[in-house]
């Protein structure tokens, strides 16, 4: 029997923009997020791949509490995350962390380490002053970090540590998930693989549930359990790491592997004009992938393909009317 999930997000949606100008002029809408379903279960690691602008970090916002959705719900443990109030939310943010992209900017150049890492436990925990003081020597001693530097400024400290200093934040309020939004793209290579080894460990050792968000195929190929391909906004494949990777059945995840091949994938997911997305103002009709699919038949324009199973293994799924592995168009 699986686990029951830890995340829900039925059908979310979010548009920015949209409605009317104070002099009454349409204000064009954008599709950032449209129809996401996706279950994490507790002790798993979803990662969530895409090019940029696909809506990975609305998404993101969204499950931390950042953004609401427009359309649809969030649940985390069973509690729908826009119903939450009072203490309750309280709670919430105790269980569902961020860690930023870009370590240094996330980290307020005025306040000492010590001053960043005590706030969310002094707004989120009931620690007195001496547990938060124990406390804060935990967290620097889980991220590798000698207390002694507990007392230095953001920028005393290289990228890699900064982001040791980000994920020791989102652990100070001993959570239960943690949203990971291209939480080493800013890193040196040699950096990324010390800061992955540290949140594989801290995963262990403290049971936590990770969504992983990243650009990078092989970053996210070494940390997931489970992965989604995000394409305009969409959820165009999900399924275990090693289906999506070894077998993959969209077009677009495809194209994406197929632009870096392993082993040493690197971020190559293409930038030129040919894999341009298409515009989120004026959005086609049916697939967004159409216009750059290889598969592409008449069926693909006239309406969005559901997210169907691969016929051997229910898990993986794909929006795509001619998926890889079953009878070509
Ligand atoms: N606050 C906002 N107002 C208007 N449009 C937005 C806003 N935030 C995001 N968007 C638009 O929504 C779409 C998805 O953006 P999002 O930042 O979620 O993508 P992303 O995959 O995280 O990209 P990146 O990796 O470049 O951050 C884009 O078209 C973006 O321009």
């Amino acid at each position: 029997m699986p686990d029951a999930a830890l995340l829900t997000i039925e059908g979310v949606d979010k548009t920015f923009g949209g409605g009317r100008t104070l002099l009454g002029a349409d204000r064009p809408a954008v599709h950032a997020v449209q129809d996401v379903s996706l279950d994490v279960r507790p002790g798993e690691t979803l990662g969530v791949v895409g090019e940029s602008g696909c809506g990975k970090s609305t998404l993101a916002r969204m499950i931390v509490g950042l953004d609401r959705p427009t359309g649809g719900r969030i649940t985390f443990d069973g509690r729908d995350l826009a119903a939450e109030a009072g203490r309750d939310l309280r709670r919430l943010s105790r269980d569902v962390q961020y860690v930023f992209q870009d370590p240094v900017a996330s980290l307020n150049p005025r306040k000492t380490i010590r001053t960043i890492l005590e706030a969310p436990l002094k707004h989120l925990t009931d620690l007195d002053a001496a547990g938060r003081r124990k406390r804060l020597e935990e967290l620097m001693n889980a991220v590798n970090l000698a207390p002694g530097f507990l007392d230095r400024y953001p920028h005393e400290f290289s990228g890699g540590q900064a982001q040791r200093i980000g994920i020791a934040r989102a652990l100070a309020a001993d959570p239960k998930l943690i949203v990971l939004d291209e939480p080493v793209s800013a890193l040196d290579v040699s950096v990324q693989a010390q800061v992955l080894n540290i949140l594989d460990d801290l995963k262990d050792r403290f049971g936590l549930t990770y969504v992983f968000i990243s650009h990078d195929l092989s970053v996210v190929e070494s940390v997931s359990d489970r992965v989604a391909v995000m394409y305009f906004g969409r959820i165009v494949e999900v399924g275990p790491a090693r289906a999506v990777f070894g077998r993959p059945r969209h077009p677009y995840t495809h194209l994406l592997l197929n632009s870096a091949p392993a082993p040493g994938r690197k971020s190559l997911i293409p930038e030129d004009a040919e894999t341009e997305l298409p515009d989120p103002y004026n959005p086609p009709p049916g697939c967004p992938f159409f216009a750059r699919c290889p598969r592409g038949t008449d069926i693909c324009t006239s309406a969005m393909p559901p997210l169907e199973a691969a016929p051997d293994d229910a898990r993986h799924r794909a929006a795509c009317y001619h998926p890889h592995g079953e009878a070509a168009p």
